[in-house]
């Protein structure tokens, strides 16, 4: 998961809810159409062993693209499992410990609109710090606004990479672009794309480089 050399990327988050042994298709389908920096598992109120069956299924296609596999909210399973990392929110355990558990894998902590949360995941190691929500969503209900200048300070004042979340698509990614994140998150954008995730990680893509 590389991030400044190669400019602004996608930051891609599965569906909130599949089916992995149908969803592999879709996912090198989508994958095969554009640049991906990493995928993050996120099935929200899965079992364990649903995750894990869907990290097996899963993380072998992102990784035969050099697609970086992240689990959400859950540490010790990302661990377990072998992922390169996992994203925590302020609700998701102990992230000094989970920084500890994790050794070189990466580590992204959701710091919503708070500079304040953002430096504290700075100081305990974070590969990234996540903004959020820019626009509105339907894939999560969010109490939070973030706007560009959150970008922009962080990315003048810190070296650690920044995540920009929410609502995100190719007509209005280009103000977080130019405003500095490092990577676009996206879900909507890409599967719920009217001509399919396919198209719909084109045209981010082209919306990214245009920006
Ligand atoms: C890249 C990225 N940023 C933010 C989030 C949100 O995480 P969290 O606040 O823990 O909410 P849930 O995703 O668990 O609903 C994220 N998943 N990814
Ligand atoms: C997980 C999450 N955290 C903040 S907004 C969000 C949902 C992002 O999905 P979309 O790109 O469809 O708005
Ligand atoms: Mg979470």
């Amino acid at each position: 998961m590389s991030a400044t050399d190669a400019g602004c990327r996608v930051y891609l988050v599965t569906p909130p809810a599949l089916d992995p042994a149908r969803f592999r298709d879709t996912l090198a389908a989508a994958l095969d159409a554009g640049d991906v920096a990493c995928l993050q598992l996120r099935l929200k109120d899965a079992a364990p062993d649903d995750v894990k069956r869907a990290v097996e299924l899963l993380m072998p296609v992102a990784h035969a693209r050099d697609v970086a596999f992240l689990l959400n909210d859950d540490a010790r399973l990302a661990k377990e499992l072998g992922c390169d990392g996992a994203h925590l929110g302020q609700e998701d355990g102990d992230h000094a410990a989970a920084r500890a558990l994790l050794g070189e894998a990466t580590l992204g902590i959701t710091c919503h609109a708070s500079r304040h949360l953002a430096m504290e995941a700075g100081e305990l190691g974070a590969d990234y710090v996540a903004f959020g929500a820019f626009f509105p969503t339907a894939t999560k209900v969010t109490e939070h606004e973030a706007g560009t200048d959150l970008l922009e300070w962080w990315s003048e004042m810190f070296e650690i990479p920044c995540v920009a979340i929410g609502g995100i698509t190719a007509e209005n990614c280009g103000p977080l672009v130019r405003a500095g994140a490092d990577f676009l998150a996206v879900v909507g954008a890409v599967w719920n794309h009217p001509e399919g995730p396919a198209a719909g990680l084109r045209v981010l893509n082209a919306a990214i480089a245009a920006a």
